[in-house]
């Protein structure tokens, strides 16, 4: 079995009983039920995850911060120079931008891997080099990549999530830097949930009305140059509870269910991956993977890490059991993904930026659900009286 097919095969749901189990010890906690809100959903989702109720305290965290470059970026679709990407690794590496300030904030490392920067890269001490290739190539003209970069993409990706867990982290944080990526995330997320372009493309690093246009015209061209346009012509398959329609189709969004373990190498999932993704959303893909198959919980970013999640989820449903979403970003294409693996995002800041900023922003706030469970009294253990019938 290749290191894929093996993470994929190690991947289990929640477990019932720790679920149960962290549900009911909330309910005795020295608060009135549901008082937390959608903390103890984050409590009770960790639970599950872990297989242990409380579930361990998920830190130190570790943030990975995903870099590569776009083949359509051709197309117009950032006012940003694609050799921004490789100038942000730079500044990663020096500590100089925000994801660092929000990294030292909530005591996490950062680590930089480059998949698919566009340079060569000098060594640092932070930066893992796993090279797929020197950037995509354009999607709205055909596949970004080849199944078998995509593969070693995901490879890459899980391999950073065992490398950041034997180093002692405990919880993982999903970043990125690639110029021109919210548009590889729009396209992903058409062909994932069935949404139209329109829908799902935003302004990214803050395109005007003119680009916008071209932008979503590029993700349409996308979705037809590689056969991902779809039968419904790219209206919604989503049935408003954040989950699709039975079934996975060829030439067409392809549901979370997916295909079976087996199918991984030809199945659609990874075609789609392939065919309109990055190199970067590939790598936190097979990130996500890896932490769940380790059943260490995952903080998602933004658009960029939700588009990836529902590749990560069509290549293995109960990796979506393993994340958390850690806020919703400005991009519209993030809410439509984020209802679709049915995940309630921590935080909602407006924020735009990627990195993994708003996946280190909530992690206190999983944290600190977390805590909850360990360390508040129950009514009985503190004498305290339970309210009447
Ligand atoms: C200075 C700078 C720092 C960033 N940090 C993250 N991004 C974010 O913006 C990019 C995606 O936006 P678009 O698709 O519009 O190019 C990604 O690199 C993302 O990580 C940045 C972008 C810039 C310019
Ligand atoms: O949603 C994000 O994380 C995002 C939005 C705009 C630009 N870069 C990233």
């Amino acid at each position: 079995m290749t290191i894929l097919e093996q993470t994929l095969a190690a991947i289990r749901p929640a477990d019932p009983e720790a679920v149960a189990e962290a549900r009911a010890h909330q309910d005795r906690l020295t608060k009135p039920r549901g008082a937390l809100g959608a903390l103890e959903e984050v409590a009770v989702r960790l639970a599950g995850a872990a297989a242990a109720s409380p579930p361990p305290i998920p830190a130190p965290a570790a943030l990975a911060i995903f870099a590569a470059d776009h083949g359509v970026h051709a197309q117009g679709v950032s006012p940003w120079p694609q050799e921004v990407t490789q100038q942000m690794v730079g500044n990663f590496l020096a500590g100089g931008a925000v994801a660092n300030a929000f990294a030292a904030q909530v005591g996490a490392t950062v680590t930089v891997v480059d998949v698919g920067v566009a340079a060569d890269l000098p060594p640092a001490p932070n930066l893992i080099v796993d090279k797929v290739a020197y950037g995509t190539a354009d999607l709205s003209e055909g596949p970004a990549m080849t199944p078998a970069q995509a593969v070693s993409a995901l490879e890459a990706g899980i391999a950073v999530a065992r490398r950041l867990v034997d180093q002692g982290a405990r919880c993982l944080v999903t970043g990125d830097m690639g110029i021109a990526n919210t548009t590889a995330s729009a396209a992903l997320i058409c062909a994932f949930t069935g949404r139209d372009a329109a829908e799902a493309t935003g302004r990214g690093t803050g395109v005007d009305d003119e680009t916008l246009t071209r932008k979503v015209e590029v993700v349409r061209r996308a979705l037809l140059a590689n056969g991902l346009a779809g039968p419904a012509g790219g209206r919604s398959r989503d049935a408003g509870d954040g989950r699709a329609p039975d079934g996975d189709v060829v030439a067409g969004p392809v549901s979370p269910g997916g295909p079976p373990a087996g199918d991984v190498l030809t199945g659609s999932a990874l075609r789609t991956l392939a065919a309109v993704g990055g190199l970067e959303h590939a790598a936190i893909a097979g990130f996500i993977l890896g932490a769940a198959s380790l059943r260490v919980p995952v903080i998602l970013d933004g658009v960029i890490a939700g588009s990836a999640a529902l590749a990560a989820a069509a290549l293995a449903p109960d990796a979506v059991d393993h994340c958390v979403a850690g806020h919703r970003s400005a991009e519209p294409g993030h809410a439509l993904a984020l209802a679709h693996l049915g995940l309630r995002p921590l935080v909602e800041l407006e924020l735009r930026l990627g990195e993994g900023t708003g996946g280190l922003l909530a992690h206190p706030l999983v944290c600190a659900a977390v805590r909850v469970m360990h360390e508040v009294a129950t009514f009985d253990s503190a004498g305290v009286t339970e309210k009447g019938a």
